[in-house]
């Protein structure tokens, strides 16, 4: 198994850029069941969770086209590495425990299987082990457009008798996935759909977009209540994908933790608001122009900053432990309450070994910064539990080894390229 080692000490400077978001590609690659001619995707990192998603399409029976060069997205060039999803071929209806068993989002086929062709099968999810994560309220909102489902031998089993029909759905708590997949079924049902207490998050603006560009009618994505006039069907075209704001945060962090001066390019810095200012808080000079983030630590170490996660636009948990990892070396004590996963602290006692100074108490972790960390092999427990051991590791003294890397795959692209470029030494080795 491969490992990651970092050699703490220097500070980042230069130029990244950012890759397409992992959890706005995931979806739109799902939503291309949806549409009857072949949909062509730009700016598609290459992540693991991305050839799952292929993977997973291509058992389903879609033609997948990989384009390294750049795809014409309506009529402008598009950016980065390209897929065409071609799902006029789709014949199968089953999405696999051993697909769907690595990644959470797998289970976003399950609303567009259901709408477009009247039957779905779905394993239940794998992904992230940072709660209990369950699934009830996309199986509500789907049976609230009329769908019928149960839940058997692990699998989500949906089907429909006529078209879905829209339908007024309040989400009882606030879902990311939930959201989108009853966003995505009814799309196609008949009627208006009205769907309250949806989440707000940049990645579900970025999937309507998608869809409103293939024929679909959908207005107030971004807000808590999102309408969506059903159409019969949807047709071919082309997508963009919306930047990564969780890895531009992690190399903005990055960069404050190290007191360097790094320039994130291609960023979408109007979905980072709550980022900003807690790196503002921190110490952190920032500036911004256009599509990038410039942030100046001029060499200070930062200050602890406390934080509360919740549903966007507040401070995402996907970006929790990476200011854990900045607390740790900051000055003062910093406290973090997590309010949206029940098990995403398992970075603390990893960040334990390097010589962090945190105490959890239920959902709070108070963290003392310390004036050094000390590097020590350590393991990866989840996708941004890694990213903070990767930030950990700059700061270090001495050379960190992380093991099990292979949850930094799922969510970052061209990791320990875009770290070196920067100045940091990262580097794979076979374990
Ligand atoms: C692929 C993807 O986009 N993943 C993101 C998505 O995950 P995901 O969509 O799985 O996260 P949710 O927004 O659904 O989870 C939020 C909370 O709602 C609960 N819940 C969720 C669904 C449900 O049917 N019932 C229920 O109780 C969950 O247990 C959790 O406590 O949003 C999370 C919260 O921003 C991010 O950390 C993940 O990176
Ligand atoms: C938790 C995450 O991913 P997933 O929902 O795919 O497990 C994440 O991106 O931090």
């Amino acid at each position: 198994m491969q490992k990651i080692v970092v050699e703490g000490g220097a500070a980042l400077n230069g130029e990244v850029q950012i890759s397409g978001a992992k959890n706005a590609v995931l979806p739109i690659l799902c939503a291309t069941l949806l549409a009857d001619g072949p949909v062509s995707i730009s700016n598609v990192p290459h992540l693991h969770d991305v050839v799952t998603t292929a993977k997973l399409l291509a058992e389903l029976g879609a033609g997948i086209t990989v384009d390294e060069g750049t795809i014409s997205v309506n009529g402008k060039p598009g950016r980065g590495r390209g897929i065409v999803v071609d799902p006029t071929t789709v014949h199968s209806h089953v999405a696999p425990y051993e697909l769907v068993k690595t990644m959470r989002a797998s289970v976003l086929v399950l609303g567009p299987l259901l709408a477009k062709f009247g039957a779905a099968e779905v394993s239940l999810p794998g992904g992230c082990a940072i709660g209990s994560r369950p699934v009830d309220q996309h199986i509500k909102g789907l049976q609230a457009l009329g769908a019928e489902i149960t839940v058997e031998n692990g699998y989500i089993k949906a089907h429909r008798n006529g078209r879905l029909k829209g339908a007024r759905f309040v989400f009882d708590v606030v879902t990311v996935t939930g959201t989108e997949n009853v966003l995505m079924a009814a799309v196609l049902a008949e009627g208006t759909s009205v769907l309250e207490n949806a989440a707000m998050e940049p990645e579900i603006v970025d999937l309507a977009d998608c869809l409103n560009a293939l024929g679909a009618n959908i207005e107030h994505a971004g807000s808590g209540r999102i309408v969506v006039h059903g159409v019969e069907r949807l047709h071919g075209g082309s997508h963009d994908v919306l930047p990564d704001r969780i890895e531009t945060g992690t190399f903005l962090v990055a960069a404050a933790m190290t007191g360097g001066r790094v320039t994130v390019r291609r960023a979408r810095p109007d979905t980072l608001d709550a980022v900003i200012d807690k790196l503002k808080q921190a110490g952190a000079k920032i500036e911004i122009d256009g599509d990038r983030i410039t942030l100046d630590m001029q060499g200070k170490r930062p200050r602890a900053v406390d934080l509360t996660t919740a549903p966007h636009p507040a401070f995402p948990t996907d970006m929790q432990a990476q200011f854990m990892a900045m607390n740790c070396i900051a000055d003062g004590v910093g406290v973090i309450n997590e309010t949206i996963f029940e098990n995403r602290f398992m970075h603390v006692s990893e960040l334990q070994r390097l010589g962090a100074d945190i105490r959890v108490e239920g959902h709070t972790a108070i963290i003392r910064g310390v004036e050094r960390l000390t590097a020590a092999p350590v393991m990866a427990t989840d996708l941004r539990a890694s990213a903070s051991l990767v930030l950990a590791g700059l700061v270090a003294e001495g050379a960190t080894t992380i093991d099990r890397i292979y949850h930094l795959d799922r969510g970052y692209e061209n990791l320990e390229e875009k770290f070196s470029g920067l100045g940091a030494s990262v580097r794979r080795i076979a374990g």
